[in-house]
């Protein structure tokens, strides 16, 4: 028996701003940050890891919400975790008092994602297997069981989600072969900042091709004469059969949206992220039914699975951007890649910050050995930017994630830059 006994909490920031990395429309400024936990055990050789991803202000608050979950967290012993994973999520989900400052969302949800993952990789280390793993060896059984379906039962019901998975376990091992040889295939965003000048531009575009991409994203949405240029640069650059998407992260107004689009679409965008609020459902489905072919994406600042149910029942969205942290952590969005599967929709994560492409290369390898069973179509961002701080950073090869093979979420800090990038107001 595992119990967890202490929880160390620490704010980590790095100055991302000053180069312009990680900068768009919304967010000029960003200084990729960690609302970072640290879960002991009593047993001192074993902790989890966890981190929930903000743009600089406002991690003391992230940081705030994962101390008022303590009493929800110390003592959790880690064999009631493994018997019941979906009840351990809704106790973490379900305190009263905290509850009425989310639910499901805002900084608090953005903490229990820190929590939830910190647990799931303190499973995945005490079982000796990288997260990925731990959840491609569950049975359907074991699977339906991580899954919270409160609020989903009108879009899925734990019936349909059990046949569901049974079917898509059929060729399982031979997905996880060609995971093994070939990796899961990402797309990079770190030639597109809005910050960065043409010439940046068009020197990253040509490196990400040198590099064997095929898909590159690019910031818009500041200025329409300005995202012209850009995107002919890009197209120019990568050729008429690479794809390039653009991302206005929220910027625009829906009939604005679809006039802005409209404008760049002689660069031919494989999709538009977030053109509009993240919160207006309808204002997706109109961009998407005036845009077609071009498709919609959204989802890192998705807050919960309703709300991704939503988006998919109403056929607002094409490209479904599970966040590893936005949403309640693995459990969470294990239901999100659930739903997809159901409602046929492509599973692109978002990675852009600090940790997020280290946990998005498991979620996305869960999703095409359990639940869509393709990658066909499908594509995880990446950016280049902090790897060297983790213990296990990601590797790609080819322009795909290859899969981790420590234990864990590979999301561990190196002791020394959690020392050197903690926040000194
Ligand atoms: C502020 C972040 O860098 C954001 O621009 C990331 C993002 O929208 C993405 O990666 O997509
Ligand atoms: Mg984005």
């Amino acid at each position: 028996m595992t119990k967890i006994t202490q929880m160390e909490v620490l704010d980590i920031r790095f100055p991302t701003s000053t180069a312009l990395d990680g900068s768009d429309a919304m967010n000029p400024d960003p200084d990729y940050s960690a609302a970072y936990v640290i879960l002991h055990t009593d047993n001192p050789s074993l902790a989890g890891h966890g981190l929930t991803f903000t743009i600089g202000r406002g991690n003391e608050i992230c940081c705030q919400a994962i101390e008022a979950m303590r009493h929800l967290v110390i003592g959790l012993d880690m064999d009631s975790v493994k018997a019941s994973p979906a009840q351990m999520w809704r106790k973490l989900t379900s305190d009263s008092q905290l509850r009425w400052i989310g639910p499901d969302k805002g900084a608090m949800h953005l903490a229990t994602g820190a929590v939830v993952n910190a647990i799931w990789d303190l499973w995945a280390k005490m079982e000796g297997k990288p997260v990925w793993k731990l959840v491609a060896d569950m049975s359907p059984e074991q699977l339906v069981n991580c899954i919270d379906f409160r609020y989903l039962t009108d879009a899925i019901t734990q019936d349909e989600a059990l046949r569901l998975l049974q079917e898509r376990a059929q060729g399982k091992a031979a997905r996880e072969t060609s995971l093994q040889s070939e990796g899961y295939p990402c797309y990079t965003t770190s030639a597109g900042w809005l910050g960065y000048s043409d010439e940046k531009l068009a020197r990253l575009c040509q490196e990400a091709i040198d590099q064997g991409f095929n898909y590159i994203k690019l910031k818009v949405g500041r200025d329409l004469e300005e995202d012209k240029r850009r995107v002919r640069i890009a197209r120019d650059i990568i050729g008429p059969d690479r794809k390039l998407m653009i991302d206005a992260n929220q910027t625009w107004e829906t009939e604005q949206a679809i006039t802005w689009v409209q404008e760049l679409a002689f660069a031919n965008p494989w999709f538009i992220e977030e053109p509009t609020s993240p919160d207006d459902i309808e204002a997706h489905r109109r961009i998407r039914e005036a845009i077609a072919p071009i498709q919609v994406a959204t989802g890192e600042m998705c807050q919960n699975r309703i709300m991704f149910k939503q988006f998919m029942s109403r056929q607002a969205i094409d490209v479904v951007q599970i966040d590893a942290c936005r949403m309640g952590g693995v459990n969470e969005v294990l239901a999100v890649m659930l739903l997809a599967a159901k409602f046929k929709l492509a599973v692109c994560p978002h990675a852009g910050g600090v940790g997020l492409c280290e946990y998005v290369q498991h979620l996305s390898m869960i999703d095409y050995l359990c639940f869509s069973g393709t990658h066909e179509g499908r594509v995880t961002e990446y950016v280049d930017h902090l790897h060297e701080h983790f213990i296990d950073p990601c590797v790609i090869r080819h322009a795909a994630y290859m899969p981790p093979s420590a234990p864990g979420f590979s999301i561990e800090m190196k002791p020394e830059s959690r020392r050197q990038y903690a926040f000194r107001a």
